[in-house]
């Protein structure tokens, strides 16, 4: 059996770190996604051949023993491995200390994890060949850990037969959409995979990755919007690496430390998406211009506010403050998107800008060394592309 699944990475406008404790966030796909390629292999290893990460090489079947033996949990109800079973796999014996090797060591656990779990409730015995490439920056704030795990958990529930191959696609692209049903377990198990990379993940990035579109997430609560208003953006790549993990974690430290803090910060992030979703439905509302923007200026004004208290969280970078200065002085705004630190920050470029204007706000951008793009909101989530 040989297949391909891809999934989008994502773009959070709103709610990033707020939306784990429970607050509202506002999410979309992109039209950047992440591909791996299945093929089922009669012997029973793992081969991982990952070009983002320089990663080629196989989990051998001691190691797939011990983690079947340390993995528990049911199809409806994923249970993840014990975080102490890493220390005894020898596929993720540290060669050394560096980032590289961490975040690779990260990729492989989640595979493994995520394979030994589906396999043992299978009961199937059979291997996996996995190639994988994407056009997400790995680490970026993009969601490329949602995205690849979305591609594994939709992959290995159609390896072991818990879903089945979903029929044509509607508009006749190559993209074969599984059912409802089917995308919620799915989801399900992209989540678990988030859980082994995040640590502790709201959910919204793998929502995204798995459902597609834009969403209203809230509590494991997805509300597809109704309308996404035709944003156009510019993503704005600092090239800082940074951890998810740690950010999410550092937010989490403060907030324990200082309730009195750093709650009231969060719940004002809450407003700031309530906001947010009033000046995107005029925009859709094709009102005259004077509303227009006027809705155009409190969304803009709603970014500032919310990069300002990213900011108090301790979550943005100096890359980040630099990206959002140069924009503001030319009349644009931006806030970092993701779990910050580094990573990606994203502004609003209004119908009514010139191309000039843009092109000249790229050039300025490029020459302080970030990477930019402009691009369009929605687009489908995880899909089977071939065979
Ligand atoms: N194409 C890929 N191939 C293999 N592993 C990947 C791939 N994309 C992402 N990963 C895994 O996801 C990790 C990056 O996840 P992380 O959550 O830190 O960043 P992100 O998802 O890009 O950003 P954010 O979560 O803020 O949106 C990588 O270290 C790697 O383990
Ligand atoms: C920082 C965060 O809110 C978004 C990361 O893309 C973490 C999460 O929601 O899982
Ligand atoms: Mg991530």
């Amino acid at each position: 059996m040989e297949f391909v699944v891809s999934a989008p990475g994502k773009v959070i406008l709103h709610g990033e770190h707020s939306v784990v404790y429970g607050k509202k966030a506002i999410a979309s796909s992109l039209s950047l996604r992440t591909t791996v390629k299945i093929r089922a292999l009669e012997e029973n290893i793992i081969s991982l051949d990952f070009s983002d990460l320089n990663i080629k090489e196989s989990v051998g079947s001691g190691d797939l023993t011990i983690l079947e033996s340390q993995v528990s949990g049911s199809l409806q109800e994923p249970c993840l491995p014990n975080e102490s079973v890493r220390n005894s796999l020898k596929c993720l014996e540290l060669q050394n200390t560096n980032v590289e090797c961490l975040l690779k060591q990260q990729t492989i656990f989640t595979t493994a994890s995520l394979f030994c779990s589906l396999r043992k409730i299978s009961g199937r015995k059979q291997g996996v060949e996995l190639v994988g490439m994407s056009d997400l920056p790995i680490g970026a704030g993009l969601g490329s850990s949602a995205s690849f795990s979305s591609c594994l958990a939709a992959g290995f529930l159609t390896l072991f037969d818990f879903i089945q191959t979903p029929e044509c696609s509607e508009n006749g692209s190559n993209k074969r959409i599984w059912s409802k049903l089917d995308l919620e377990l799915i989801n399900k198990w992209a989540f678990f995979g988030e859980k082994i990379i995040h640590g502790n993940p709201s959910g919204v990035d793998n929502s995204v990755a798995t459902f597609g579109g834009a969403i209203h997430f809230q509590r494991g609560e997805i509300t597809p919007l109704q309308c996404i208003p035709k944003l156009n953006i510019l993503l704005i790549n600092t090239k800082m690496p940074r951890s998810t993990k740690k950010l999410v974690g550092l937010v989490k430290e403060r907030k324990e430390k200082n309730p009195e803090i750093y709650e009231p910060i969060l719940q004002s992030m809450d407003e700031i998406t309530n906001a947010v979703m009033k000046a995107y439905d005029q925009i859709c509302e094709n009102c005259d211009d004077v509303t227009m923007s006027k809705a155009y200026s409190d969304l803009e004004n709603l970014i500032d506010v919310n990069q300002h208290l990213l900011q108090a969280l301790g979550v943005s970078h100096p890359t980040l403050d630099d990206i959002c200065l140069t924009c503001s002085t030319v009349g644009f705004h931006a806030k970092l998107t993701g779990a910050g630190g580094g990573g990606c920050a994203y502004c609003v470029i209004r119908p009514d800008v010139s191309e000039e204007a843009i092109e000249s706000l790229k050039r300025e951008l490029r020459t302080r060394n970030f990477e930019c793009w402009e691009c369009t909101l929605g687009g489908p989530g995880v899909a089977l592309t071939s065979p």
